[in-house]
């Protein structure tokens, strides 16, 4: 599907990384990668580790992509798009991973009928297990949201939503990875507080959210079911789970959503 295609990245960043280590893992040649980056250790790292060609010009990575994937943060979009705005024909697909911009604003900052796909990954990518959801633009035809799903399922699972969702998106699975590693990072503290070693703690840590999320995955079961395997009457678990339940743990990790959500939208407005 991207074969012979030109992909660029205007912003060489973390995300983008992740991206270009999947799109070569899935098999797309090192010459069809190019990223726009201002830091020359940045170029030199991504060239060095990738093999992919590295330019500092937006302008000239629009001229020598098909798909351009902008992947810089939303508050240099403005100065992104003022540079680029002559440069990017109809005939290009523009995928932009930037949180809280909408689609409209993309396409209002380009030529007329601009074609754009947004998406919401997150930094698990950077492993090949990212949570991506996706959205059409008003110009972007059912093959360019193919594409642009394939691309994001090089690097783990991608589906595709109403743009009214991507602010939630971003706000549950863009952030998630935060929350997540807090939660490991508590469960670990309280394990070297029982005295276990800390890297004994982390790993059991890690690996018990590494296993429940496949057993879910896997079984399909709701959460509530699995946990009800584990929960023995009057054992250890309800116990925890008492404890956890009396300091309000749902409603904190709602609360996050909800503040992040609501943040996604603040960005989207300015
Ligand atoms: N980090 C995350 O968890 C996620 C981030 N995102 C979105 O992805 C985008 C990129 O995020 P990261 O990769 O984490 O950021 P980053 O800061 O690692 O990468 C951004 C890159 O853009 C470069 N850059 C800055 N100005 C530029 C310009 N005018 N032209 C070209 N490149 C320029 C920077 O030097 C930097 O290397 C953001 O919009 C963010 O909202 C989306 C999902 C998850
Ligand atoms: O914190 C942020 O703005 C980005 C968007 C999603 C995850 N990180």
């Amino acid at each position: 599907m991207l074969k012979d295609k030109k992909t660029g990245f205007i912003g060489g960043g973390n995300m983008a990384e992740a991206i270009i280590k999947g799109l070569l893992a899935g098999g797309v040649a090192a010459a069809d990668l190019t990223v726009a980056e201002p830091f020359p250790q940045r170029r030199d790292y991504l060239a060095e580790r990738y093999g992919i060609t590295t330019i500092a010009d937006n302008v000239e990575l629009c001229q020598a992509s098909d798909t351009i994937i902008i992947a810089v943060k939303p508050q240099v979009s403005n100065a992104v798009f003022s540079t680029i705005e002559n440069v990017v024909g109809v005939n290009k697909l523009v995928i932009s991973i930037m949180a809280g911009v909408r689609t409209a604003a993309v396409e209002g900052a380009l030529t007329q009928g601009a074609r754009v796909v947004r998406v919401m990954p997150n930094t698990p990518a950077l492993v090949l297990e990212g949570a991506s959801a996706l959205c059409r633009g008003a110009n972007a035809s059912d093959d360019d949201v193919v594409l642009t799903r394939h691309i994001f399922e090089l690097i783990g699972t991608a589906c595709v939503v109403d743009e009214k969702y991507m602010d939630a998106v971003t706000g549950l699975s863009g952030s998630g990875p935060a929350y997540v590693l807090t939660f490991i990072e508590a469960l670990a503290d309280a394990g070297v507080k029982q005295g276990l070693t800390r890297d004994t703690a982390t790993a059991l840590a890690a690996q018990t959210v590494l296993g429940s999320a496949k057993l879910l995955l896997e079984t399909r079961e709701h959460p509530a079911v699995l946990r009800g395997n584990v929960t023995s009457p009057g054992g250890t678990t309800i116990a925890g789970m008492y404890a956890l339940e009396k300091e309000g743990f749902r409603g904190a990790v709602m609360d996050a959503v909800e503040a992040a959500t609501a943040r996604s939208i603040e960005l989207g407005a300015k």
